[in-house]
């Protein structure tokens, strides 16, 4: 009777399972059973949701969203994830699951380390991991390319170089993992318990707490430390600055007296965020685009006209943000294909809502700290009222996506909590793409299976089977 106490309106909820019966299952994924309940309430500003046996509200109105994101932030300051950093030192400090004050001061600190300035020293080395990523493509034994595989090894090489100062060697064999890719893989395994405690964690939160959830596991976090502590004292040693983000955390640990433990934390939080969410989006966009060749065309004459424009030399940093197509081609897949389904947020300050756009009804909602609310990031990407045949992907509405309403399109989160590595994605994965376009023409192999069903268990939108792609050289026909 919780919402219903409240004069919330929503649907009956069920002992244990609240609302998402389909997803604790297996039928459906969380997104899935969290749309149809926004749908049904066609007109509502809020429903009024039970996740498992946590109460959570719904937003379904845009002005919600920018009053919890942006105006009210400070009445929803926390993320709704919870991890000791007792019990995971390491995970612990990511400004993600961080809460207050201390959320506030690690973001202060790590702001400058996210700069147009920085990311333009980072620019070469990630442009060296791109003609890699060119190289272990065209070299490739198979016709048809593993797509999940090739846009981890790339996001892994960019991250271990440019977070932890080393290679990852991610493009040294078509056959075997390095041992860094092994260290990354068992970092966000699906499969194992940590994955399963993951899980856990975003269904039903209070019990990842009562378990104890570690999301870095002891081994990884020994593995990790020792390789930040080999890299430093090699740096030390031998006087030598990287032009990285490692060299950066080392400025600050010097500066803050930070121990081996946090400087790592602070590598895996570059690592945890800036590898597995950008090889989904890599793997969404490349996918689209193999789907729509038109736009494989439109993007590699982008990059002639550039390359035009600059003698031949290879696109710049500055050149990667006048790439139009390949910017639309990106915010559409990330719309078509959104990576997460929602954002929960925590209630730190009574709250008064009633909405005033009329094409909502009117009734208000008051929440309490303690209160949960969940921000609709996919069900308003796919909302035919905002997006007109929503899963078609059609970049040329993406043209103009810096003058889009960021309460209905955020697809790297608004205010003061939006992702603070939105550079550093955008710069590795336009480069990554630009590189592959401008060499292979992109097309969908016939062992993919379509309709692509995503994986019920996993906490981000990704596809349950192999998407295989086959790279045919530009220029070979
Ligand atoms: C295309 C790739 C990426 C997408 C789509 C993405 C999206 C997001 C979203 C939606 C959020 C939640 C924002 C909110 O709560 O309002 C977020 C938070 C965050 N992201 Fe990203 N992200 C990407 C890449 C990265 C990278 C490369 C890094 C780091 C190198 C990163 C670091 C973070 C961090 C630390 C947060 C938490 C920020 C905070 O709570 O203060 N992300 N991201």
């Amino acid at each position: 009777y919780y919402w219903e106490n409240r004069h919330v309106p929503g649907p009956k909820p069920w002992p244990f399972v609240g609302n998402i019966a389909e997803h604790i299952f297996g039928r459906k994924t969380l997104g899935q059973v969290l749309m149809k309940i926004y749908r049904k309430y066609d007109g509502y500003p809020f429903v009024g949701v039970f996740r498992a046996m946590t109460p959570c509200l719904l937003i379904r109105d845009p002005d919600f969203v920018n009053e919890i994101a942006v105006k009210n932030h400070k009445a929803f300051y926390n993320n709704d994830f919870f991890i000791d950093k007792k019990n995971d030192p390491i995970m612990g400090q990511n400004p993600f699951v961080l809460r207050d004050q201390e959320w506030k001061e690690t973001r202060q600190l790590i702001t400058p380390g996210f700069t147009s300035g920085k990311m333009k020293q980072m620019y070469p080395t990630t442009f060296k991991v791109s003609e890699e990523l060119v190289r272990f493509v065209a070299n490739h034994p198979d016709n048809a390319i593993e797509i999940q595989d090739l846009t981890r090894r790339y996001t892994m090489e960019n991250v271990f170089r440019l977070a932890f100062g080393i290679e990852g060697k991610g493009f040294d064999s078509y056959v075997e993992r390095s041992e860094f890719m092994n260290i990354a893989i068992k970092l966000l395994e699906p499969g194992s318990l940590n994955g399963i405690l993951q899980q856990l964690n975003a269904v039903v939160p209070f019990l990842g707490r009562f378990l104890r959830v570690r999301l870095v596991s002891e081994e990884i976090e020994r593995k990790l430390t020792d390789i930040v502590s080999d890299v430093k004292k090699y740096r030390e040693l031998n006087q030598v600055k990287g032009n990285d983000y490692f060299e950066f955390i080392l400025q600050i640990a010097k500066e803050k007296s930070l121990n081996i433990t946090e400087i790592a934390a602070h590598g895996v939080m570059f690592f945890f965020d800036g590898y597995e969410s950008s090889a989904i989006v890599f793997t969404d966009l490349l996918f689209n685009l193999a789907m729509n060749p038109k736009y494989q065309r439109k993007i590699r004459d982008e990059i002639k006209r550039i390359e035009k424009e600059n003698q031949g030399n290879p696109i710049t940093y500055e050149e990667l943000s006048e790439m139009k197509w390949l910017d639309a081609c990106l915010y559409e897949s990330l719309r078509t294909r959104p990576f997460l389904d929602i954002l929960v947020k925590c209630c730190t300050q009574p709250f008064e809502y009633t909405p005033s756009n009329p094409k909502f009804k009117k009734m208000t909602v008051k929440l309490y700290p303690g209160d949960t609310v969940i921000l609709p990031y996919s069900m308003f990407m796919k909302d035919e009222s905002y997006f007109k045949n929503p899963d078609v992907f059609y970049p040329e509405r993406m043209m103009d996506n810096e003058n889009l309403n960021k309460s209905i399109f955020f697809p790297f989160g608004n205010g003061p909590r939006i992702c603070i590595g939105q550079r550093f994605g955008l710069m590795q994965l336009k480069i990554g793409a630009a590189q592959l376009i401008k060499n292979f023409d992109i097309s969908l192999s016939s062992k993919t299976k379509l309709p692509l069903k995503l994986n019920l268990f996993h906490f981000l939108n990704v596809p349950q089977d192999k998407v295989l792609l086959e790279f045919k050289k530009v220029n070979e026909e």
